[in-house]
């Protein structure tokens, strides 16, 4: 039987990069179409051997199939990719990279250590069963068939046979799908310590928060394109203005009128107004400009400033050209 608590091998950092180095991963103006549909567009993105980099995009941005292209699973109409320098295909060949895929298909009617053995005699250098079981915490379900795992279990099986190959980089796609609260913090504190040595993630997902408290650098795509990347704060950044919050007292407690949308709307530098619970939240592209005025009607209480939201951001920057609004260039 596995000792599935095993103390993690050490391994000696892998090396930092110096000038002129090869990325771990190079996309080059690459573009993909599905008949009409251009799934990717002329993406070009460079990922840092070390980093640990996520891609955000709405619905059909094209990260998934950006992932593909990584991976060797699809022919590009046009550009490139190189994975540490080499071919994708090769790369993955030679046990480089371990992806955990959104369909990433499980043998059905096998036990999970089953499955585990099975895929482990197809790497040249596999990671020891024990600490791979110990890493994606599946002590508990090593017997169990694949088709009675709950989704975040499975989800645990697949970054399990991302890791077994030993890989320099690690392909994630929505890897938290499916998990709770508890086993998505654990999912990414293994996930960090396993990058600790000097291997590179890239994972693409839907939860701004966890691309915000995971990743060194977020990739935003959409229409199949970079839209904006760099840190959290940075892309927070690229929205101009301030989100500002207030409440506002009914017409019962004033001799006066409503305050509504319409009002909030006409006040200087506002490009929304949006209701939230009992409050208004305004955003604002000059805030000094909005609260001069804003203050002085009388019906405004509890009024919070504060910077542009992750979230505020991506809507910004992913919209669709012709009603985008406050995202700077
Ligand atoms: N095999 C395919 N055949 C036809 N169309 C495809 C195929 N793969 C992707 N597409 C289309 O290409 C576009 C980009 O899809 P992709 O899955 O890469 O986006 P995504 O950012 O991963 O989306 P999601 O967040 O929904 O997973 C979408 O419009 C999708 O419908």
């Amino acid at each position: 039987m596995l000792d599935t608590h095993p103390t993690p091998l050490a391994r000696p950092a892998r090396a930092t990069p110096g000038p002129g180095h090869v990325a771990a991963v190079q996309v080059t103006n690459l573009s993909k179409s599905y008949g009409a549909v251009r799934a990717v567009d002329g993406l070009t993105m460079r990922i840092e051997p070390g980093e640990i980099a996520a891609v955000l995009g709405p619905n059909g941005a094209g990260k998934s199939t950006a992932n593909e292209a990584i991976l060797g699973l699809l022919q590009p109409d046009a550009g490139s990719v190189e994975v540490f320098g080499l071919d994708p295909r090769a790369a993955v060949r030679a046990g480089r990279v371990g992806a955990m895929l959104q369909s990433g298909a499980l043998l059905a009617d096998a036990r999970v250590i089953d499955v585990l053995r099975l895929m482990a005699g197809l790497h040249a250098n596999p990671l020891p069963l024990a600490e791979v079981v110990g890493r994606a915490d599946l002590g508990a379900f090593l017997t169990t068939r694949t088709d009675r795992l709950s989704g975040g279990q499975a989800q645990r099986l697949r970054y399990a046979l991302a890791l077994l190959p030993d890989p320099d980089l690690l392909l994630l796609d929505e890897p938290t799908v499916g998990m709770d609260v508890e086993t998505r913090r654990g999912f990414w504190r293994s996930m960090r310590e396993f990058a600790a040595a000097g291997r590179t993630v890239l994972f693409a997902t839907h939860y701004l928060e966890e691309a915000d408290d995971v990743a060194d650098r977020i990739v935003v795509l959409a229409g199949g394109r970079v839209v904006a990347e760099g840190t959290g704060d940075e892309i927070r950044s690229r929205v101009a203005g301030r989100t500002i919050a207030l409440a506002a007292l009914d017409a019962t407690e004033l001799d006066a009128t409503v305050l509504d949308a319409t009002d909030l709307a006409r006040l200087p530098a506002v490009a929304a107004v949006e209701r939230v619970g009992s409050r208004w939240h305004l955003h604002s592209t000059d805030s000094d400009r909005t609260l001069r005025e804003l203050l002085r009607d009388e019906r405004v209480y509890d009024v919070e400033v504060t910077a542009a939201r992750l979230e505020d951001a991506f809507l910004a920057l992913t919209a669709p050209p012709d009603t985008q609004q406050g995202a700077t260039p």
